[in-house]
């Protein structure tokens, strides 16, 4: 459909193309206030992907009830984690993006436009695959930041992504990662994390290891969210040697009434705190970035449920943030994907420079 076509950069003979990388996460609020909450809600709540129901009944439930209680409660709770510089999703997103960067810069010798967007909110995927065409990328790499693949996190990406791409007169050359649930170099950086941690703190009696769930449902309809999930536990817990009764997989953020993939954290919590049990450390492998679902349902809801039913110590272990163990496995993940892009990107850069050299000469005679 030629006439939906977006506008398009005016063509140049002989520009050197560069390779971009796009990193994406699910994205925040502008603000931790109610007004804020309602347009990021809106948003989130109305994505096919992420709400399987029949739209005309969603639409109804969202608007009557969701978008009417949900932001102020929901303000609040983004209120006890907010940083000075801003959400943490977003901070942590950021420093990430910008770390590797600056990593890939000196190993790589050559440029490479290293962006980040958010599925939701900003900066948007489909505004920073254009702007990443505007500074001259013709072959981009996207990376879903969501380590296990679900069709409501890393799926959404991909069809943000392709749905931009479908837009385009000059389609840029694609990859994607769709996920790196079990990559030898992701489940060492969460096991050091997790070892340097305890270093400074000491061990508990048993580690949870939370991800977010979601409705059980897609695990029947095929979603391999739940398995990829099961591995990165499995493979977590042999990289730190703990036997099966020193560690526990489980899911939080249940939203709704429908059943979700189980066992729910919270209970797991709660019956490890009425069995009196003297310290649980709660690490969320899920969550590359701390945010909401870890700094406030985990770290401030989770501590007082153990608590309060009579368990002792809590710890939540933090995410990988900018741990340089991590740092260092999304360089190598990124690597691993741009082969034979780099090597292409050379043979172009020289054939360029030696027709430039050759267009000198000329016009020196
Ligand atoms: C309503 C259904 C939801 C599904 C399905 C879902 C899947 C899903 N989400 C993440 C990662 C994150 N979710 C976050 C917040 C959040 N999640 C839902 C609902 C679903 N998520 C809501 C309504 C919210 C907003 C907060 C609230 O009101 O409770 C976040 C935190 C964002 C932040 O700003 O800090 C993340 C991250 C994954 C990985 C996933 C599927 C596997
Ligand atoms: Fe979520
Ligand atoms: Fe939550």
């Amino acid at each position: 459909m030629l006439q939906n076509m977006l506008p398009e950069p005016a063509y140049r003979h002989g520009s050197i193309d560069k390779i971009g990388v796009l990193l994406v996460n699910l994205g925040t609020p502008d603000a931790p206030d109610a007004k804020s909450l309602r347009v990021y809600l809106k948003q989130f709540l109305s994505e096919p992907r992420i709400i399987e129901f029949p739209r005309w009944l969603w639409w109804f439930i969202l608007h009557g009830i969701i978008l009417t209680i949900r932001p102020a409660k929901s303000a609040e709770k983004y209120a006890q984690i907010w940083l000075p510089e801003g959400s943490p999703l977003k901070i942590h997103t950021e420093r990430q993006t910008e770390q590797v960067a600056a990593l890939l810069k000196e190993q790589l010798g050559i440029p490479l436009v290293v962006e980040y967007a958010m599925i939701i909110g900003t900066p948007s995927i489909a505004e920073q695959l254009q702007h990443m065409k505007a500074q001259g990328c013709s072959r981009i790499l996207v990376l879903s930041l969501f380590p296990q693949y679900a069709a409501s996190s890393s799926g959404c990406v991909l069809e943000s992504v392709f749905t931009e791409l479908s837009k385009m007169r000059n389609i840029p050359d694609i990859r994607t990662v769709k996920h790196y649930h079990d990559h030898p170099d992701y489940i060492a950086a969460l096991a050091q994390n997790i070892r340097d941690y305890w270093g400074k703190y000491g061990k508990p009696n048993k580690l949870i290891i939370s991800f977010h769930g979601v409705p059980r449902k897609t695990l029947e309809k095929g979603d391999p969210y739940y398995c990829e999930c099961q591995k990165t536990g499995r493979l977590l817990a042999t990289a730190l040697a703990l036997t099966d009764d020193q560690y526990q997989i489980c899911f939080q953020s249940r939203f709704g009434f429908s059943k979700w993939l189980s066992p729910y954290t919270a209970e797991v919590i709660k019956e490890l705190g009425q069995q009196q049990t003297k310290r649980i450390d709660v690490v969320c492998p899920g969550f590359v970035a701390d945010c909401l679902e870890t700094l406030e349902e985990i770290a401030i809801e989770g501590k007082e449920i153990f608590i309060g039913a009579g368990g002792g110590e809590f710890h939540y272990i933090p995410s990988l943030n900018e741990h340089p163990e991590w740092i260092k496995t999304l360089g190598n993940i990124i690597q691993t994907h741009l082969s034979g892009w780099m090597e292409q990107q050379a043979l172009e850069e020289e054939s360029t420079q030696s027709r430039a050299r050759a267009l000198a000469l000329g016009a020196e005679k």
